[in-house]
């Protein structure tokens, strides 16, 4: 049993054995046929790789005849550029023959264009020579003229000055000169509109040599300008020796026996006082934003100290006559006349009421006029700014210090002079004509105060009611109560009078009330006067109300006598006092008339001889 045992167990195990051994050979086919595939992949590799050499070197070998032909074209390309280069340089050089022969020519040309260039400008010089000497010539020749027409047209102007000084003698005759100020802070307008405080100073108001043009703008309409001529017109920029330059003429007639008269009007606030006597106050007064002791500038001088100081040049000039200066100062202050260089009975306060009469032989006089003898113009001018500051001033809405009355300044000369004495009885025969014209009643103020009341009612006057200790004095005063005894007899007097009038105001623009609103309608009245007076002077008229007011019949020698008159127009620039400026410049061509009137009759005279 045993035995068969071992012997399935070796067969088993035989079995074991040889199944073991296939599986072994089956693994090992397995890998044989995976190595047989591989290197079936790697012969297809081969081969792929085999055939593709095949294709590159038949590739190679057509690239290798594309080279062969492309270096033979290459190289018959080369050779024909080659030929064409040849070509080309052949051209070249012929072109640079060409050329360098064209350009030998031309310097050859432009040599010989200089050389005429030179010869045209040699003869041109020559030419130019020629023509300069003849305009050097015609330029002298007309230089010549010029300075001969200039000298025919002074001659002319002269001899129109002379025939109008001849004319202004025969008769006592007006010159009507307008100043137009600068635009000032007192110009502006203020309005308020919906967002802020418009303010506003628009100039209406131009100026030529002779004449004044006003833009008249209302609202709205197209503006109309008005045309005034003037013997003379000053702008904005005329110094006030400008200003004075065209009025020093006048001066002389004083020496051959003429008064004189120069009057400032105007609107209030339009520079009548900057006109007449400066704005800076006398020389060495503190002024406004000026340290204390500092003198005024000389051009801010006016008319009156310029005035004095052309008098006493003018008398230092004629030495064989013997002149005698006498000033005096008046205020004419609500129709009343001031004596502003008198004191009371106990020496105390000045300006004296005053009464003006016509005298038997004519002209105006006032009784117990204070008269002071004076040496020199300093003299004069001590005198007037000391009474000056009594004037009655009062702010108004338009000008903080406006004058409420007028103020008369008389220098009187008394000469010795042969002439100035044929010359006075000529003068007396035409005034002794004069006199025939009938005379008016006094214009009764409604308010006339009786002597020793204060003088002014509105404005702050300590120093013209100071009391009888006041320090106040004059420099070597002494009242005269007229008839001036002092007075030599036999000798002849003419008188310089130099006025600032009060201005005439609106009483809307003004805001005047009380006894400043009566001050403006007695300056009003008597300017009123005094434009009816040149109105009456203009027409010819057989009575002039001279004594309508004080005003006039004070100046009456002055308007419508023998004296030479001056009106010197006052006018401000703005839209604002368009009417007022209107209205003085309506006066001044007013006055003018009776200028022209005079001088249309005389030219007919000549014309008639
Ligand atoms: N030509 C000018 N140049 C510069 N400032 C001027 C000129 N004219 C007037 N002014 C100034 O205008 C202001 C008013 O002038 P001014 O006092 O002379 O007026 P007015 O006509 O005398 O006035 P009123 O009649 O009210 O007295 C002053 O401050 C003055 O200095």
């Amino acid at each position: 049993m045993s035995l068969f045992i071992n012997q399935d167990q070796n067969f088993a195990h035989q079995v074991h054995l040889l199944e073991h051994k296939l599986r072994s050979k089956e693994e090992r086919i397995l890998e044989l046929e995976t190595e047989k595939a591989i290197l079936h992949l790697r012969l297809a590799e081969c081969l792929g790789r085999l055939r593709r050499g095949h294709e590159g070197e038949a590739k190679a070998k057509t690239l290798l005849h594309h080279q062969r032909e492309a270096q033979s074209i290459t190289q018959l390309t080369l050779g024909k550029l080659l030929a064409e280069v040849q070509n080309l340089k052949q051209v070249l050089s012929e072109i640079f023959a060409v050329y360098a022969n064209g350009v030998a020519e031309l310097e050859g040309q432009s040599k010989q264009i200089l050389e005429k260039l030179d010869g045209a400008r040699a003869t041109l010089n020559s030419c130019h020579g020629d023509d300069l000497q003849s305009l050097q010539s015609h330029m002298a020749a007309l230089e010549r003229d010029l300075v001969e027409e200039k000298e025919r047209c002074r001659a002319e102007k002269q001899r129109r000055r002379e025939i109008h000084n001849t004319l202004v003698e025969l008769r006592g005759n007006i010159r009507v000169h307008c100043r137009v100020r600068p635009v000032l802070p007192l110009d502006q307008v203020q309005s308020c509109s919906s967002q802020s405080r418009v303010i506003s100073s628009e100039e209406v108001i131009h100026v030529s040599e002779d004449t004044v043009l006003v833009n008249c703008i209302q609202n709205g309409n197209p503006a109309i300008n008005k045309v005034f001529e003037f013997e003379r017109v000053h702008g904005p920029e005329d110094s006030q020796n400008v200003v004075f330059e065209e009025v020093k003429p006048l001066l002389t007639s004083l020496l051959d026996g003429y008064n004189v008269c120069i009057m400032a009007y105007g609107q209030t606030g339009s520079g009548k006082t900057h006109t007449m006597m400066g704005s800076q106050g006398p020389p060495g007064s503190p002024q406004p934003g000026t340290p204390q002791g500092v003198s005024s500038p000389g051009d801010q001088q006016g008319i009156i100290p310029q005035a004095a100081v052309e008098l006493f040049r003018l008398i230092s000039g004629k030495p064989s006559e013997s002149h005698v200066v006498e000033v005096s100062v008046v205020e004419v202050y609500n129709n009343e006349v001031f004596d502003l260089l008198s004191l009371d009975g106990e020496g105390g306060a000045p300006g004296q009421r005053r009464d003006v009469i016509t005298t038997a032989s004519g002209p105006s006089e006032v009784p117990f006029l204070t008269y002071e003898c004076v040496k020199s113009a300093p003299e004069v001018m001590q005198l007037v700014w000391a009474v000056v500051k009594l004037r009655a001033r009062c702010p108004t809405l338009v000008h903080a210090h406006s004058s409420r009355s007028h103020l008369v300044v008389t220098l009187t000369v008394s000469s010795n002079s042969p002439h100035a004495l044929a010359l006075a009885r000529r003068l007396k025969s035409a005034k002794q004509e004069l006199q025939r014209c009938p005379r008016t009643d006094f214009w009764s103020p409604r308010c006339r105060r009786a002597n020793g009341a204060p003088r002014h009612a509105s404005a702050d006057h300590s120093a013209a009611t100071a009391s009888p200790s006041s320090s106040f004095s004059f420099p070597g005063h002494s009242q005269c109560p007229s008839p001036r005894p002092s007075r030599a007899q036999g000798l002849f007097r003419t008188r310089l009078q130099l006025v600032d009038l009060a201005g005439s105001e609106c009483v809307g623009m003004s805001g005047v009330t009380g006894a400043a609103l009566w001050e403006t309608s007695c300056i009003n009245r008597s300017l009123c006067a005094l434009s009816d007076v040149l109105g009456a002077l203009a027409e010819q008229r057989p009575h002039v109300p001279y004594r309508n007011s004080k005003l006039t019949h004070l100046l009456q020698d002055a308007i419508g006598g023998d004296a030479k008159l001056l009106v010197m127009l006052c006018i401000s620039p703005a839209q604002r006092f368009i009417s007022e400026s209107l209205q003085s410049l309506g006066f001044g061509s007013r006055a003018r008339q009776f200028h022209k009137q005079v001088s249309h009759r005389k030219n007919n005279n000549l014309k008639q001889k």
